[in-house]
C-alpha cells in the first residue's frame, strides 16, 4: 500500500524544524521519513536537515525535473526531491516541511496529504524568532509580516481539513501531539480538530 504524504505547515518560528529533529528517532520507528529539503540558503545556515545550493545549482536541478514539488518564499527557493515518489510507492509515509503558499500545489499533487498547522503564540513567536538569530531584525518582521496574509487566506477557506498542533508549550508535548495524529488520524490533544480556520 502506498504511503501517506504529511505536509507540514506552520508561520516561520513555530517549531517546523525543531519537532521534525525531537521526533526524528520515535518518526522512523513507525516507518515515517522526513524528506530533506534543498534551499538556496547557505550551507552554513541550512544545518543537517536541508542541502545548500546556490539559485543556479537550484535553477539547474529544476530543469532536469529534480523536485517532486518546490516554492519561492522568504526570498529563497525550496526543493523536495522527487525521491519522496519513490518512498511513497514503498508504502513508507514521507513528512515534508513545507510552505502554506503552496499547499494547493501540494494537495494537486497529493489528494491524500495529511496536512497539519503548527501555531505558536504571536508574542512567543516573535521572541522565539529573535533568540534564534538567523536572521536580521528587518527580515525577522517580513516573516512575521508574511503569516498575516496567510491567516486571512487560511480563514478564507484554502485550510480546511487542515489539523492544527500548537506549539506555544513544551517541544515534547508537541511531539506527543504529532504522533497522536499520526498514528490515529487525528489529534486528540491537538488545538482544533479539523479545523476551518
Ligand atoms: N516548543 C518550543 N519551546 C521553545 N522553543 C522552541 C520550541 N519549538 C521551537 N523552539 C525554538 O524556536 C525557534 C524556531 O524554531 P524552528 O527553527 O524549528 O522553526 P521553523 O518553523 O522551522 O522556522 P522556519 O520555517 O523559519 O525554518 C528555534 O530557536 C527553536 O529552538
Ligand atoms: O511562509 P510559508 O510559505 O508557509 O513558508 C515558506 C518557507 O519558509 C520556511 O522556511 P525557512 O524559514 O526559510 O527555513 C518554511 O519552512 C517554508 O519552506
Amino acid at each position: 500500500m502506498a504511503g501517506r504524504l504529511i505536509y507540514l505547515i506552520g508561520p516561520s518560528g513555530s517549531g517546523k524544524d525543531s519537532l521534525l529533529d525531537a521526533a526524528r528517532a520515535r518518526l522512523a520507528e513507525r516507518g515515517c521519513r522526513i524528506v530533506r529539503r534543498v534551499i538556496t540558503r547557505s550551507a552554513e545556515a541550512v544545518g543537517e536537515a536541508a542541502q545548500g545550493v546556490s539559485p543556479q545549482q537550484f535553477a539547474a536541478m529544476q530543469a532536469e525535473g529534480a523536485f517532486a514539488l518546490s516554492w519561492q518564499a522568504n526570498g529563497l527557493c525550496y526543493g523536495i526531491p522527487r525521491q519522496i515518489d519513490d518512498w511513497l510507492a514503498a508504502g513508507n509515509d514521507v513528512l515534508v516541511n513545507g510552505s502554506r503558499a503552496h499547499l494547493v500545489q501540494a494537495r494537486e499533487r497529493y489528494p491524500t496529504a495529511l496536512v497539519l498547522l503548527l501555531t505558536v503564540d504571536q508574542a512567543v513567536l516573535r521572541q522565539r524568532l529573535i533568540v534564534r538569530g538567523r536572521e536580521a531584525l528587518v527580515d525577522i518582521e517580513a516573516r512575521l509580516a508574511r503569516n498575516a496574509q496567510f491567516t486571512a487566506e487560511l480563514i478564507a477557506g484554502n485550510g480546511a481539513g487542515l489539523r492544527v498542533l500548537d506549539n506555544s508549550g513544551p517541544l515534547e508535548q508537541t511531539v506527543e501531539r504529532l504522533l497522536c495524529c499520526l498514528d490515529h488520524g487525528h489529534s486528540a490533544h491537538a488545538m482544533g480538530i479539523d479545523t476551518n480556520l
